[in-house]
């Protein structure tokens, strides 16, 4: 997949789907599936992963659902346009905690078979572009599309005044097709959005946050020393070190799977059953949050190792306890619930 911030080296022409999609989430994915190629080349890696991961791409993919860039007849690149920084940090000046920090939603784009990813630099010149400047000097001009995919409630252009409707209409004169993505449910008619997933990590509701993501969620980070002391109580601990901008679940014990990157594949790691405490410690008088994994059977060396932790559950707040011994019981007891938690997930 090609990334790009400058719009002077953008392949073209393009199929593009708009938006910030942090989270890319199931609603999200069906903004991206029209710019998709029928035949985008899925290996069997890919394949493997996706239906690990993201079963309901897959489902979609293999319905032959895409649309083929729209029904393009002539070639063009799959490309997703968003935004850097986030709108929100800009006009904010806060850091935004992002559900996809960049590299994870660089994966999962090319995983979908994305070919190209256009990151707009968002400044005060972009902030202040009319919509009809927008979609003229920026998208028509600069990234050539043959066919726009946005979700029904895109705003764009000066203090968000653009709608879909002036889209289709300036894009429309310009011969280029809109398709508004109507606004997507879950099976239990729920809303599927970026807030709603958030709120759902910040409660600790992690079947809801996965349901509406239509994936576990992930946290990918490397393996960084910590005091080492977890293996003194007999349950050693990778501790990771996740991007800054990545956002938090509710602190506390997690069962988790836990799965190697392609980059650093030699483990065997593929989905392997594991409990995850994120927090400050108090029974070891921590200063810092931290996220650590302990892997179940498992034995051997992590540092430097960058792995892809998915929460499946939710199993407890932490706690301060007044010994190790009494914390190490509890870590047990935490194991033996993981398990449970996680042999029924693998039933289903
Ligand atoms: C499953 C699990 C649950 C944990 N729960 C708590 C807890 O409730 N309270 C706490 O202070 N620390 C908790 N911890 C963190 C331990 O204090 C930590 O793993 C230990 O201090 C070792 O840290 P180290 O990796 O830096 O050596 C938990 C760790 C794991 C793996
Ligand atoms: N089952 C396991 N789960 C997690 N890490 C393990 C496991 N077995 C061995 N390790 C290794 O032990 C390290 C963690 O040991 P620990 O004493 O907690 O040290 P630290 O405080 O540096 O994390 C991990 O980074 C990894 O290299």
């Amino acid at each position: 997949m090609w990334i790009t911030s400058s719009l002077d080296t953008v392949l073209t022409p393009t199929a593009i789907a708009l938006g910030n999609f942090d989270g890319l989430h199931r609603g999200h994915q069906q903004v991206i599936q029209p710019i998709l190629k029928r035949h985008s080349p899925l290996d069997s890696r890919q394949r493997t992963e996706m239906l690990l991961t993201n079963p309901v791409t897959l489902l979609t993919w293999d319905r032959g659902l895409l649309d083929n860039n729209l029904g393009e007849s002539q070639p063009c690149y799959s490309t997703v346009v968003t935004f850097h920084p986030h709108p929100q940090e800009f006009f904010t000046g806060q850091p935004k905690k992002l559900l996809t920090p960049l590299d994870e939603k660089a994966e999962w784009l090319k995983t979908m078979g994305v070919e190209q990813w256009v990151l707009l630099p968002f400044d005060e010149q972009m902030a202040t572009l009319s919509p009809r400047e927008f979609v003229e000097r920026i998208l028509i001009q600069k990234l050539q599309p043959r066919c726009i995919s946005v979700g029904f409630d895109f705003r764009f252009g000066k203090k968000r005044t653009g709608t879909v409707k002036d889209l289709e209409k300036i894009a429309g004169h310009h011969g280029i097709k809109v398709k508004t993505v109507p606004l997507y449910l879950c099976e239990n008619g729920e809303r599927i959005s970026s807030s709603e997933i958030r709120t759902s990590l910040e409660k600790g509701a992690i079947r809801r946050a996965n349901q509406l993501l239509g994936r576990s969620y992930h946290l990918v980070g490397s393996v960084v020393q910590g005091q080492q002391l977890g293996r003194t109580i007999g349950f050693p601990t990778a501790n990771l070190h996740l991007p800054p901008e990545k956002f938090f679940p509710r602190s506390g014990v997690y069962a988790v799977k836990v799965s190697e990157t392609e980059n650093n594949a030699n483990l065997g790691l593929v989905n392997h059953p594991g409990v995850m405490n994120i927090g400050c410690r108090p029974t070891v008088a921590g200063q810092t949050i931290t996220v650590e994994v302990h892997l179940l059977n498992w034995s051997g060396d992590l540092y430097g190792k960058t792995l892809k932790v998915s929460l499946e559950e939710f199993l407890r707040p932490e706690q301060k306890f007044p010994s190790l011994e009494s914390l190490t019981t509890q870590i047990q007891a935490d194991c033996l619930h993981a398990t449970e938690v996680l042999a029924v997930e693998s039933q289903k």
